[in-house]
């Protein structure tokens, strides 16, 4: 089990750390090494001996290791140079992370090593993430009807930091991550319910949490906490060893408000992709090109199979094509013992949703036309062609026409994507803001009377140039049903940015200037947090990066503060 779920998080790391001559390495709980990668470059061979598969560096053969003192200490470590017991093993800097199953049980520890050069390990952060990452497989894989994912903050919800467990489908708690355990008090796990951790029946925080979708929503622990939380349903695909998260929402979308102007073109390219029509969606973040995919796989052709979404502009160049196609056993240095199948793989006789397409690589654009074409692929490294049949939806917020133009994109491909394009307008466009602000009142309000906007309120939204869209109206409504007192949502419920940038986007919007408009709110909301990033992206309701790039675009780089290390 450990091998199996630590293999594909050890290979992200090490396409990550490989070209700074870093060895990874696994061990089991008595510290035996039972996966190295990197022990075959010629600038690591005396930690390649180290790291042999079969050799032991625990605390008991080897005195003081990274991966001995991760074990013994149950806690994240760095060991450097001279701090080693064994004189062999000086040159040496490591990190090492313990490893726990989802009973608690610690199985193992996660290293990586370099040769010491008297500089701080920068890698601690990385293989922590990734000890967690391998310990959250291993509770998604259990096999439970439901995964509960949650953390104290919903930004994290989603992130390998948190809270992981997964439930059977009469509400039994099968396993859970040591940040669940840690949260909740699980110091040992006898037979807990649904109901003892959460103080409500599985079966009504479902029906709350799937109303909502896939995005966080607040519930109590029954130690008190508040958490954000967030359910997946696990449902198998393909051979009975692979299971895919795939959002509860993908099988039972909630209603997607859409713009009337857009209605009757959405219902020809549902239509459409019934009959397998390929469909392309255009839209700047979060105007929901996720969800209407999601919608879309939900009434099409074959609604029960998976709807696998692959991000492609946040997949490195290097895993793309591994990604993508899978590998056969022994395809190259660190592939898994058993092979992979690919995302085209996952996604047979179900829908493949390529968001980002117009970020995919030139190389492995003609890769995809052919696979597109011929329905069939080889995985790297075998020989053997595989049958697909899966429908396609992509989305892109770039003018691919234009990319195409510029010879970024090749038109094939974009012909063979684009059966139907559906462009879904920003926020700032739409005529239905007031209808739809209702509809996601409602779904944020969830089990409760939504709450009612105040004159005021309702105009600053109105006037708000929203340069995160629906998602940031979500957001703000979010705040102002958390924050509001007797069912009235007052201006100062609502994120600072949005009243404050009313009379700034009022008068631009009368210059013509959306983009001045955008401009102000961004400049405003950092202003507000006196620099920080994040904060100024959780308050617009954007990305990080979506931020970065509105910074360079307006100019305002320069007053993000330490922005690179923010
Ligand atoms: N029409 C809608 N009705 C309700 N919620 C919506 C709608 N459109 C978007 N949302 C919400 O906004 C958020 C962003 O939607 P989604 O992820 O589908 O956008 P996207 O265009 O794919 O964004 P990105 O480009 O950043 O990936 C989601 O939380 C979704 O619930």
């Amino acid at each position: 089990m450990l091998l199996d779920h630590a293999e594909p998080e050890m290979q992200r790391l090490f396409g990550v750390l490989e070209n700074a001559n870093w060895v990874v390495a696994c061990v089991d709980e008595r510290g035996f090494v039972v996966r190295s990668m990197g022990e075959s470059n010629p600038a690591c061979r005396d930690l390649g001996n180290v790291f042999r598969p079969g050799v032991n560096v625990g605390e008991r053969a080897a005195g003081t290791t990274g991966p001995g003192c991760a074990l013994a200490d149950g806690r994240l470590v760095a060991i450097c140079g001279s701090e080693h017991f064994l004189e062999e093993a000086r040159p040496f800097s490591c990190a090492a992370a313990p490893i726990f199953d989802p009973k608690g049980q610690l199985i193992g520890a996660l290293d990586a090593s370099r040769l010491h050069d008297g500089r701080p390990i920068g890698v601690l952060e990385a293989i922590a993430l990734t000890a967690r990452s391998i310990e959250n497989r291993m509770v998604t894989a259990l096999g439970g009807a439901f995964c509960l994912s949650f953390h104290y903050s919903a930004e994290f919800s989603g992130s390998s930091l948190r809270g992981l467990l997964s439930f059977s489908e009469d509400g039994l708690l099968l396993g859970a991550n040591p940040a669940a355990r840690q949260m909740l008090d699980l110091a040992q796990l006898p037979e807990w319910t649904f109901e003892h951790l959460f103080g409500e029946s599985l079966s009504r925080t479902l029906d709350r949490l799937r109303r909502n979708r896939s995005e966080p929503t607040l519930i109590e622990a029954a130690n008190g906490l508040r958490l954000q939380a967030r359910v997946d349903t696990v449902k198998r695909v393909g051979d009975a060893d692979r299971s895919v998260l795939m959002p509860a929402g993908a099988q039972q979308p909630a209603a997607m408000h859409v713009d009337p102007t857009v209605a009757p073109l959405l219902s020809m390219a549902r239509r459409a992709f019934f009959h397998d029509v390929p469909i392309l969606i255009n839209g700047e973040t979060g105007t929901g090109k996720e969800m209407l995919a999601q919608s879309l796989h939900a009434e099409g052709p074959r609604r029960n199979g998976p709807f696998v979404a692959v991000n492609c502009s946040s997949i490195p160049a290097s895993l793309i094509e591994s990604e993508l196609f899978g590998y056969e056993p022994g395809a190259f240095t660190g592939a898994r013992r058993g092979g992979m199948a690919g995302k085209f793989e996952q996604a047979n006789r179900g829908t493949l949703f390529l968001d980002e397409i117009g970020d995919m690589p030139l190389e492995m654009q003609a890769r995809l036309l052919r696979v597109l074409q011929e329905q069939q692929l080889t995985r790297l490294g075998g020989s053997q062609t595989i049958q697909l049949r899966f429908s396609l939806i992509c989305a892109t917020h770039r003018d691919l026409a234009e990319r195409v133009g510029q010879a970024s994109f090749r038109e094939d491909l974009y012909y063979r994507i684009n059966g139907l394009r559906v462009e879904l307008p920003p926020l700032r466009q739409r005529k239905d803001i007031d209808a739809l602000i209702e509809a996601l009142l409602a779904l944020e309000a969830g089990a409760r009377k939504a709450p009612r906007l105040s004159a005021q309120a309702r105009q600053a939204l109105r006037d708000h140039p929203w340069p995160g869209n629906v998602r940031e109206l979500r957001h703000a409504l979010r705040l102002g049903v958390a924050l509001c007192e007797h069912g009235v949502i007052e201006l100062e419920h609502l994120p600072a940015t949005i009243g404050v940038a009313r009379p700034a986007a009022a008068s631009a919007t009368a210059d013509g200037s959306l983009e001045q408009a955008e401009r102000e709110a961004v400049r405003l909301a950092l202003a507000r947090h006196e620099g920080n990033v994040s904060a100024t992206a959780r308050t617009l309701g954007i990305a990080r990066a979506t931020l970065y790039r509105k910074l360079k675009q307006f100019g305002l780089y320069e007053e993000a503060s330490t922005p690179d290390e923010d």
